[in-house]
């Protein structure tokens, strides 16, 4: 290997796959291309040629292009750049909006069957809005980094290289306005640009000490710090609330049992189940970050049977478990559990503690749609059967999409 690096061969594409990517073949290898759709035959350029079993390539020139192909979003992004040249964060840019959420449907169905063996086809759903603004200015957290010269832009596609860029239209026009793109950020690493819902733009670099911000769901505020997680996407928080509401089945849903919100960061979704079910409502949010769980805990103050705790959902769950008494062990068997880990997702010792405990529902809100797949078959190892799977196009003009999965107890 190694002698077709830098190569260029045309080739046709087939499929798309995970992470951005669509399928290719070459003398029945398979090549991951960039900036390509399925349906075109495009030339690329081989980066990658290591691998045995598939090598990686980007997209120099479209020889047919695909009817869904559009000018990118963001000309930075551009196919009329040197591939090395692109602005990353964008990957889907050059397809069309619609086409896009096609792709994504196709690859959290394909992911299902593959990997849990289940068939589930969900459409992805729009973010009321994005249509209309072409899938623009949603972004309301957007990090950038800074080069040796001290510019600052987002990295280049597929490596470190930082990119100077004169717009950011994935960004929220507040964002966009007020990002410093053509200012000398030389020693410092990377600056964090944010628009928060209540408003204004802040900057996060180096080592400055972390400011409390509040973020608005409807009537509700949430009180979290800058360098904390929240959706990123402006509608985001809104429509996974209503999401995990819906997903919840009252029939199943006990406020006196033992319900979970599991990596639950400052008690997003432990409020969306207080607002459904009522202040009664008993929950625990658990999280890994101690300052988020603080905050969750000021969050939930209204609910009386809300509780933040501060641990690693696989460590809190084995204890939860291991000392559980047998009134507890019934309180956790009639327990609605909301899951949303990060984009690694809960992994087997998570998904077979939480099985161990036994609760009768459980919300699974997944960000990879391939670690949630895996997920999907451990659970139903353990007897849960996915019973419904909604999909977002939360971050339109990338690869990325949200899934929401209900499961019951067999
Ligand atoms: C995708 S975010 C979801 C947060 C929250 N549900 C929301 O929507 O705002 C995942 C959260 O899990 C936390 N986290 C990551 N790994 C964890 C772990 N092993 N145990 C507990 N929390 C974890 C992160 O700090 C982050 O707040």
């Amino acid at each position: 290997m190694g002698e077709w690096l830098g190569q260029m061969i045309e080739v046709d594409v087939t499929n798309i796959a995970h992470g951005g990517v669509s399928v290719a073949r070459h003398d029945g290898r398979v090549v991951f291309v960039s900036d390509a759709i399925p349906g075109e035959r495009v030339l690329v350029r081989i980066t990658d040629d290591k691998k045995k079993s598939f090598w990686r390539a980007e997209t120099v020139k479209v020889v047919t292009a695909s009817k869904h192909r559009k000018d990118h979003v963001w000309s930075a992004a551009s196919i009329d750049r040197d591939p090395d040249n692109r602005a990353g964060g964008a990957e889907f840019g050059h397809i069309e909006l619609s086409h896009q959420r096609t792709l994504k449907a196709q690859i959290l169905r394909e992911s299902l069957e593959r990997m849990a063996k289940v068939t589930h086809a969900p459409v992805v759903e729009v973010v009321p809005g994005d249509d209309e603004r072409n899938g623009l200015g949603w972004r309301t957290r957007v990090s950038l980094h800074v080069n040796d010269a001290g510019n600052l832009g987002p990295f280049a596609a597929r490596s470190h290289r930082v990119i100077s860029v004169r717009d950011l239209p994935l960004a929220t026009p507040e964002l966009s306005a007020a990002a410093p793109l053509d200012q000398n950020f030389a020693g410092f690493e990377r600056v964090d640009v944010l628009n928060p819902s209540s408003g204004g733009v802040r900057l996060i670099m180096g080592k400055q000490k972390p400011q409390v911000i509040t973020e608005l769901v409807g009537e509700r505020e949430f009180s979290l710090l800058d360098s904390g997680f929240w959706q990123v996407h402006h509608g985001a928080a809104e429509v996974l609330t209503a999401a995990v509401q819906d997903a919840i089945d009252p029939e199943l849903f006990d406020p006196a049992a033992s319900n979970l919100d599991l990596y639950g960061g400052v008690g997003l979704f432990a409020a969306a189940v207080g607002d459904k079910f009522g202040p009664a409502t008993k929950i625990t949010t658990v999280e890994a970050e101690s300052s988020a769980t603080d905050h969750a805990a000021q969050n939930l103050s209204e609910w009386l049977g809300a509780r933040a705790e501060t641990g690693r959902v696989d460590r809190w769950l084995r204890q939860l478990v291991t000392g559980a008494s047998a009134t507890e062990r019934a309180r956790l068997e009639r327990a609605t559990v909301v899951l949303d880990p990060p984009r690694s997702g809960a992994g087997r010792e998570v998904v077979e503690l939480l099985a161990s405990a036994a609760p009768a529902h459980v919300v699974y809100v997944a960000c990879d749609p391939v670690a949630f797949a895996r997920d999907v078959a451990f659970f139903a190892e353990k007897g849960y059967t996915l019973r419904a799977v909604r999909a977002f196009d939360l971050f339109p003009h990338t690869h990325h999409v949200e899934a929401v999965g209900t499961f019951t107890r067999d």
